[in-house]
């Protein structure tokens, strides 16, 4: 299927006309309480955090197979755009992301999330560490900078008249929890898992569980992100919102690559072990991880993968030193991976996803055991969620540690690595440490 794009797109004369103001110093959770009903939220560290709200224009695609399509697409809308004078960090960007199985079919929960969405918003802010810029993007025949100026006239204002104090942040709060896999389901499926493994089919697969979950309220995006945003500053902090209202949020702590002027950042995250009590047990649970031989081996199949899949699409790949990325409720390894390259960073999106930290390898023997095994629909857990500008330059995270709430209704994710010596019930409990993440945003 051809990326499909909204009206304005297929239009032949259409212009993109972009305008930038810099506004009084303003925080994220300022622009998210003015709440223009935003479609996107992404907030990383060492990058400004951007916010996204209509559509100047969207494309959409069947899955992550169809990137290359959705490049030339938005390559299209950038092509004749005029010079702009503006600072670097208020260019037009354009933010989304996709399911984790190619082929997705949108249906509920995951309604309003196709197999790919990008959308170059129409009001977009950019919240950098010394100013704020607001920056209205309108693409189409009749595009002009003096209707784009209206809107940034209108948009100013209610931003700078927010009370970011008088809305509340409390969560929903759950009341009750349903697991849609069984400790027995689980059990099978590792052990269907590691007896391909010892038959030689499968070095390694990471195996996901859905915890459905009722709210005692509402969910709302903009308290539930301004939570994030306050307790999670070393994650990414993204958030998609469906018309519907659906929202898929979550504070990941997995890069999957970076794009900067040719220089290309990327990582291997995996093995896992839980945060102690104390300092010393912390310390303890460290050891264990930087020494233990299945952890260190669950690892380096992801370093080695993703050095040989970033080979095709870079140059100057080399790893890092590595070291143990301590979270709320886990710690991870961790080692960093660079490289060099004259490619969009969707194409780098195209040559990782999926990398064996949520995937597998070998990949088609992976996903084949993910489909098999998982009785729930990844939708866009586990994915590539980001933004990319108009010179290829981006950053997507690994949409892991998330949720899809809508109303009442959440849906939270994770997943733990298989390799051939893992035990079903270590591997359960690890699961349910990094529903944590999530769920302490609901509760
Ligand atoms: C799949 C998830 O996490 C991944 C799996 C890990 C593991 O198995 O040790 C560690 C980090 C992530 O790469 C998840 O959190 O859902």
């Amino acid at each position: 299927m051809e990326p499909r794009q909204d009206a304005s797109c297929g239009v032949e004369d259409a212009r993109l006309v972009t305008e930038t103001v810099r506004l009084a110093e303003t925080s994220l959770v300022d622009v998210l309480r003015a709440d223009f009903r935003a479609h996107a939220v992404w907030s990383a560290p060492g990058e400004p955090s951007l916010v996204g709200c209509g559509a100047a224009a969207s494309v959409t695609a069947s899955g992550p197979g169809e990137l290359d399509a959705v490049r030339e697409r938005v390559e299209s809308v950038f092509a004749d755009a005029p010079a702009s004078d503006a600072p670097a960090v208020a260019r037009p960007r354009v933010l989304g992301g996709m399911a984790f199985h190619d082929g997705h079919r949108e249906s509920p929960p995951w309604s309003g999330f196709p197999g790919v969405a990008f959308v170059l918003p129409h009001v977009q802010f950019a919240v950098a560490e010394d100013a704020t810029y607001l920056t209205v993007n309108e693409f189409g025949p009749e595009a002009d900078a003096g209707s784009a100026r209206r809107t940034m006239a209108r948009v100013r204002e209610s931003v700078e008249a927010v009370d970011a104090a008088s809305v509340s942040v409390d969560p929903p709060g759950i009341v009750a929890e349903h697991p849609t896999t069984t400790r027995a389901a689980w059990r099978e499926a590792v052990a269907d898992a590691t007896a391909r493994i010892a038959a030689g089919d499968l070095e390694k697969v990471v195996l996901a569980q859905a915890l459905d979950a009722e709210l005692g309220d509402s969910f709302d995006l903009v308290s539930a992100m301004t939570r994030i945003e306050r307790g999670h500053p070393e994650c990414f902090r993204f958030a998609f919102r469906a018309n519907d209202g659906g929202a898929f949020f979550g504070p990941s702590p997995e890069r999957l690559v970076s794009r900067r002027g040719g220089r290309v950042e990327t990582g291997a995250l995996a093995a896992t072990v839980s945060r102690g009590d104390t300092a010393a047990e912390d310390a303890e649970l460290e050891r264990e991880l930087r020494s233990s031989e299945k952890l260190v081996y669950e690892h380096e199949v992801v370093e080695d993968s993703i050095r040989e899949q970033l080979a095709p699409v870079a140059r100057n790949v080399r790893s890092g030193d590595r070291r143990v990325k301590k979270l709320a409720s886990v710690q991870h390894l961790f080692t960093p991976i660079a490289a060099d390259t004259d490619r969009h960073v969707l194409e780098l999106v195209d040559a990782l996803h999926p990398t064996p930290a949520v995937g597998g390898r070998p990949p088609d023997a992976a996903l084949e055991t993910i489909r098999e095994a998982e009785a729930f629909d990844r939708g866009w857990y586990a994915a590539p969620v980001g933004w990319f500008d108009a010179d290829g330059d981006g950053t997507f995270a690994v949409a892991i540690r998330s949720a899809l709430a809508r109303d009442r209704d959440a849906h939270l994710y994770a997943g733990a690595g298989i390799v051939a010596d893992s035990d079903a019930d270590a591997e359960w409990d690890e699961i349910q440490l990094k529903f944590d993440s999530v769920r302490a945003h609901l509760s």
